[in-house]
């Protein structure tokens, strides 16, 4: 066994909470086993460590993939961290459609609206107590985390020691956890983790990744986290890079591609709609219900599908300015102005423009559901049934 490891399994050790006499008897096997390593060259802290069940993070470099322990015909147990944001409570709803409204557990630190806290089990949970979100994932007996928790692009550039906070330290909570206990675990990245540098049309997988927000840097860090608890310890991590997201029901959190979904509240309340970024500015941007399609489809694809643990998908790709075109041919009295909001506009300027899903549709056969006709025309039929619905009330 290397220093270096037994670096690591003394870490793994306190973050994993264990008692102190308990801590210093494993701590001697460790060091006996680095001793009898250099002696003889083998690898005994293998063994020892499998001898006492010890978390997964002890598993070997050279470790081959492990995957979850559930049997394919059981439903897996679900937590969504983040769970209130745009995304959770839809991916919540699909899980749960899917596997039994009881086998999917929402958690945030905000508190849920009644028709979501009635909808199925909700449990609160900070992603910065290491303690409270281990004790949640045992007593319930968790095997997939989706991590969404996260400070968004805009947000984050305004409270940058926060997003560091949540998006970096609680990721690595959310990493240790899941490793300890053979969780598969999904963490999504972004368009965002591109920066200035990166080619931008089109942006493939593998390329220069110097994102300039904290929002982009803690992605890029998650991507690469993940990736190495994979090959270092077997952590089952999947990652996909969305693009903006739009969705009708639920109000975005502070993204620079909010203005995609704001565009829809504003036209047909108002008729008017002042846009933060330039008309030309172009984005990648996706559909909710692909979205959450996309997320399923990769949780669920067999291990020798993925050549990769970290995907772009995508779907649209437009400008201000042809999304307000297509609105117009549902509302043609529709008003768009513009006022730049100049820390969007940097940020959206060193965003890809178009995105390169080629990997995740060969792999695991992604395919798209939306482009911008069907996208504009969901969204109005769905936020103007609900403003029917609101003025009937
Ligand atoms: N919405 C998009 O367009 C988009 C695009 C690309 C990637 N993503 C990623 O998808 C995930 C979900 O995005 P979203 O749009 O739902 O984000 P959101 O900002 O709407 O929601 C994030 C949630 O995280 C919660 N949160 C903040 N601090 C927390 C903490 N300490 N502990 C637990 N929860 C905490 C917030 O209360 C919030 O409900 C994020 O990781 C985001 O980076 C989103
Ligand atoms: C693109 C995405 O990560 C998010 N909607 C943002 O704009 O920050």
């Amino acid at each position: 066994m290397a220093p270096k490891s037994l670096h690591l399994f003394l870490f793994v050790c306190s973050r994993a909470n264990i008692n102190m006499p308990v801590l210093r008897t494993l701590s001697k096997v460790a060091k006996q086993a680095l001793l009898v390593s250099q002696g003889c060259g083998c690898q005994p802290l293998t063994v020892a460590v499998r001898n006492i069940s010890f978390s997964p993070r002890q598993v070997t470099s050279d470790a081959s993939f492990h995957s979850v322990s559930f049997s394919e015909t059981d439903h897996p147990k679900v937590l969504i961290t983040g769970g209130l944001g745009q995304l959770g409570v839809g991916l919540a709803k699909v899980l749960r459609k899917r596997f039994g409204n009881n086998n999917v557990i929402l958690s945030d630190i905000r508190k849920p609206p009644s028709h979501v806290f009635h909808s199925g089990p909700f449990i609160y949970s900070d992603i910065l107590d290491y303690k409270n979100l281990r004790e949640i994932v045992v007593n319930n007996r968790i095997t997939w985390l989706v991590h969404y928790s996260a400070l968004l692009s805009a947000v984050g550039e305004a409270n940058v020691p926060l997003a560091r906070a949540v998006n970096i330290t609680g990721l690595h909570n959310i990493l240790d956890i899941a490793a300890e206990h053979g969780l598969r675990l999904f963490v999504p990245s972004t368009i965002g983790a591109f920066g200035p540098t990166s080619p931008r049309n089109p942006t493939p997988d593998l390329c220069i990744q110097r994102p300039r927000t904290i929002y982009g840097v803690s992605k890029v860090h998650a991507e690469l986290m993940g990736e190495y608890y994979h090959h270092r310890y077997g952590l089952d991590f999947r990652c996909l890079r969305y693009p903006g997201i739009i969705s009708a029901d639920s109000q975005p959190g502070g993204g620079t591609t909010d203005y995609a979904v704001q565009i829809f509240h504003d036209a047909i309340k108002t008729g008017k709609f002042e846009c933060n970024l330039r008309p030309d500015t172009r984005l990648p941007m996706m559909y909710i219900d692909d979205c959450l399609r996309a997320t399923v489809e990769i949780m669920e694809s067999p291990v020798d599908t993925l050549s990769m643990r970290t995907y772009n998908i995508n779907a649209m790709s437009f400008t201000p300015e042809e999304l307000a075109q297509e609105v117009m041919k549902q509302l043609p009295d529709l008003e768009v102005s513009y006022d730049v909001d100049q820390v969007r506009q940097a940020i959206a300027d060193s965003w890809p423009m178009n995105f390169d899903d080629d990997n995740a549709r060969r792999d695991w056969g992604w395919k798209h559901d939306y482009d911008l006709p069907e996208l504009v025309q969901t969204m109005f039929n769905y936020i103007g049934s609900e403003t029917r619905l609101a003025q009937v009330n």
